[in-house]
């Protein structure tokens, strides 16, 4: 017979939260039904004034927006409880919730909320008035376990690692097994972190944390944490700028989870509207593209565009020769220049003088051609006969009060006649389009670039202080396609030239033309076809092209269709200014990256984050003052985060020696996990090394179960090694485009930054350092990458740094 056990604390107290959370999901599915009928209403009406139409398309989109939020909140809506002292208490999630009457008290936090605050920083050493933290695991509507921490002088400090706060459940989830997917941390999210993410500072706040000290965690959710704290953020969006296209899947999740749909997730290359990277290409090209001197070869080449002639310009217009002088020509560039207009605006400010200089010109030439004309006439008349005649009917005309006739007068008027005549008529002229854009052609930052890297000579004329290896490096030909370095100078460029409104208009106009072309061509087919059959020209009219293709050419999908949030209009306007810029990884960019992120908010609000011993820039390790002060000036904050809540101890000892020999003096993060494993050294002769990497990759993957590993491999090693390991392993993925929900992938150090596995091998570990100027910092990363398991599989002796673990 079985006694029924009384069910233990814990049980009961499981059991009073799982009463609590069904509460909690009854009121988010009331009031997200709520918010389902009242968009159904939204988008049923109908009519109304443009105006009505608009707000109507608003609501719609907020309404949405609303339950996307809601929907958010559904997986681990409540995950947190604080009792205080003196007898509250709350809890803390996702989103806000509270019964209808608005009067009773909330029946759950937004994490963001200042009231939620204590819930991440108490301590047992300043409870801040918390008697208890509580983290409720669940998954999905269930209540799985609690995990209390009792604060508070009352009771003894509890055991543990005193800089952690709910340390029982931030362990946990570390313990998980990777995704692939970055998870969020609102229900752990330490001290340290929670001051980065609710830091009040506006301007920039820099932040440096080395590997696994959750960087990308405090930036995604700062950025959360602002468009909640600052709603009027909402209408600017925050940018979060990531590395690459691997890490930003690596990341894409988080937000989405956070509710969030006013952030726009980007790399830099796409942070112009129009272009897409098409490749990579050697570091030394995509160096010399980011130094700040090219922000000075850019306008260089644009100036160069700009009448830069130190001749005078003779040409032949309406059959007359004409001479632009190059005093006049220097006088109207300056005029131009001092619009401070960007060049394809300042383009009319010159071109109208250039006209009205040339219409002079002609107008004297002519008129005098004229004098010449009628004194050739009057040698072969008698004048003192004509001269009386004239006389005479003017006489007869006015009387009395005969005028006298002005010949310089009439000269004048003669010259101004003839010169309106040439100002309306010259503009259309070919042969003055012609010279004009020969003397400041209207120009896009696509053709400029071309010029500049496709016409050494060009480029040696507007970079005089690069080398002439600096300058090979440029070199490409027209139709090689953009890389991601060249981005930052498209930009550079676009704004100097300005919209080019004119051309564009030329384009859609010569687009348009084309489709009422082949639209006109289609009508006729088909009206060919049915010909004598129907002819009502009434049905002709009703098809006449102009009207069709006004329609198609609409609905043409390269036109964007409205885009509907704040992050997908920014996404399709190079114009766009954020309200907040956050940097992931910003070691990386480059002077001319900054000055692109700096024009996509100029109110310089700006968190930025990275590693500078994660670099991979061809100069090595830096400081940050070194990378910032010629974006910034001194006007930054500096934050570090110490903890690192990945990587092993036993791994971080490796890694340690690394970031000693890079020597940036930065002190290692203190690592907080023991993943009970010292790393594997295993030695292979150089011709085993694919053979050999194989069979450690398949070990390591059985030893990590369902988790994830990472082969990292030098650069140029890249194809042969993966081709190797893919061969025992079919689902593989590996390279640029890897695919990271796969179980294992192959990868380079840089393609690796930013992410980690279960376990992680890393291939010849001295080519990886002896490859590039920045081979200790690939190396470094590489091993970071680990949060249990690292092997090390190597063809030459012991590499130093892992010399410690063969006695
Ligand atoms: N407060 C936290 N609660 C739970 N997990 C956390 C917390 N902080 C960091 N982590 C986890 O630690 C790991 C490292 O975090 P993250 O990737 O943000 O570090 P990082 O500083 O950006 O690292 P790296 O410079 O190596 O790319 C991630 O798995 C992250 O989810």
């Amino acid at each position: 017979m079985h006694h029924s056990l009384e069910p233990t604390l814990a049980e009961a107290e499981v059991r009073r939260e799982q009463q609590h959370l069904d509460r909690l999901y009854e009121v988010l599915e009331t009031q997200r039904d709520k918010t389902v009928k009242m968009l159904a209403g939204a988008v049923q009406g109908s009519g109304g004034s443009a105006q009505a139409r608009v707000e109507r398309e608003l609501e719609v989109r907020r309404l949405l927006q609303r339950v996307a939020k809601y929907d958010a909140a559904e997986t681990g809506l409540c995950f947190g409880r604080v009792d205080l002292e003196d007898g509250y208490g709350y809890y803390i999630g996702r989103i806000g919730l509270r019964e209808e009457d608005l009067d009773a008290s909330p029946l759950l936090i937004d994490w963001r909320a200042a009231a939620a605050r204590t819930f991440y920083t108490a301590t047992a050493a300043a409870p801040q008035g918390v008697r208890l933290r509580r983290h409720l695991h669940t998954r999905g509507r269930r209540v799985l376990r609690v995990d209390d921490e009792l604060l508070g002088n009352a009771v003894p400090a509890p055991e543990g690692d005193a800089r952690l706060t709910g340390e029982a459940a931030l362990l946990a989830t570390l313990r998980a097994d990777r995704t692939g997917r970055m998870q969020d941390a609102i229900a752990t999210l330490q001290v340290e972190q929670d001051q980065i993410i609710r830091s009040p500072h506006t301007g920039v706040l820099v932040v440096q944390g080395g590997p696994g000290t959750g960087k990308t965690v405090v930036a995604l959710h700062r950025a959360a944490y602002l468009l909640y704290t600052h709603p009027r953020l909402e209408r600017r969006g925050v940018l979060v700028v990531a590395p690459n296209p691997v890490f930003l899947s690596y990341i894409s999740q988080v937000l989405p989870s956070l509710g969030e749909t006013n952030v726009l997730l980007a790399t830099v290359d796409q942070l112009f509207p129009g272009v897409a990277t098409v490749r990579t290409e050697p570091d030394d090209g995509a160096d010399v593209k980011g130094r700040l001197v090219m922000a000075d070869v850019v306008a260089a080449a644009v100036r160069a565009h700009q009448a830069a002639l130190d001749r005078p310009v003779r040409t032949v217009i309406g059959g007359e020769l004409i001479e632009l002088e190059t005093d006049f020509l220097a006088r109207t560039v300056a005029s131009a220049r001092e619009t401070r207009l960007p060049h394809n605006l300042a383009r009319p400010v010159f071109c109208e003088a250039v006209i009205d200089d040339i219409a002079r010109q002609l107008s004297y030439t002519i008129t005098d051609i004229e004098a010449v004309f009628d004194e050739q006439l009057a040698e072969h008349v008698d004048h003192s006969q004509l001269d009386r005649e004239v006389a005479d009917d003017i006489a007869r005309v006015f009387g009395e009060d005969t005028p006298m006739i002005d010949l310089e007068e009439q000269k004048r008027r003669d010259i101004a006649g003839s010169k309106e005549h040439w100002l309306a008529a010259l503009p259309g002229d070919p042969d003055v389009q012609r010279l004009l854009d020969r003397l400041w052609p209207a120009l896009t930052p696509q053709r400029l670039l071309d010029r500049l890297y496709g016409d050494p000579s060009f480029l040696a004329e507007v970079a005089p202080s690069l080398t002439d290896g600096e300058r090979r490096s440029l070199h490409r030909a027209p139709d090689d396609g953009w890389t991601p370095a060249d981005v930052p100078l498209l930009d550079e460029a676009a704004e100097l030239l300005g919209h080019d409104d004119q051309l564009q208009k030329v384009q859609a106009e010569r687009r348009r033309a084309r489709a009422i072309e082949y639209a006109q061509g289609v009508l006729d087919i088909a009206r060919g076809s049915r010909a004598g059959e129907d002819d009502d020209p009434a049905e002709a009219e009703r098809l006449a092209a102009t009207d069709l293709v006004d329609a198609e050419y609409l609905a043409e999908p390269h036109e964007p269709t409205e885009p509907h949030t704040v992050a997908e209009r920014a996404a399709l306007d190079r114009t766009w200014s954020f309200g907040h810029v956050i940097v992931d990884e910003a070691q990386e960019l480059s002077p001319m990256a900054w000055r692109l992120l700096v024009r996509r908010c100029p109110t310089r609000s700006f968190t930025v984050i990275g590693d500078v011993a994660q670099t991979s820039s061809v100069a090595g390790t830096f400081t940050w003052r070194q990378k910032l002060e010629p974006v910034f000036g001194t006007r930054w904050r500096l934050e570090q985060l110490t903890i690192n809540y990945r990587t092993p101890a036993e791994v971080m000892a490796a890694a340690d020696r690394v970031l000693t020999a890079i020597g940036a003096g930065l002190e290692p993060a203190r690592a907080i996990r023991d993943g009970g494993h010292a790393p594997s050294l295993i030695r292979v002769p150089p011709g085993e090394l694919p053979d050999r990497l194989r069979e450690a990759t398949v070990h390591e993957m059985e030893a990590v179960g369902g988790g994830r590993v990472a082969v990292i491999v030098p650069t140029e090693e890249l194809a042969p090694l993966a081709k190797a390991v893919g061969s025992a392993i079919p689902d593989l993925s590996w390279g640029p485009d890897a695919d990271l929900e796969q179980k294992t992938v192959v990868l380079t150090a840089t393609q690796a930054k930013g992410l980690e596995f279960d376990s992680v091998l890393v291939a010849n570990p001295d080519s990886i350092v002896t490859a590039s100027s920045h081979g200790l910092n690939d190396l470094y990363v590489a091993l970071t990458r680990s949060s249990r398991r690292l092997t090390i599989v190597h063809t030459g002796p012991v590499p130093p740094f892992f010399a410690h673990l063969t006695t």
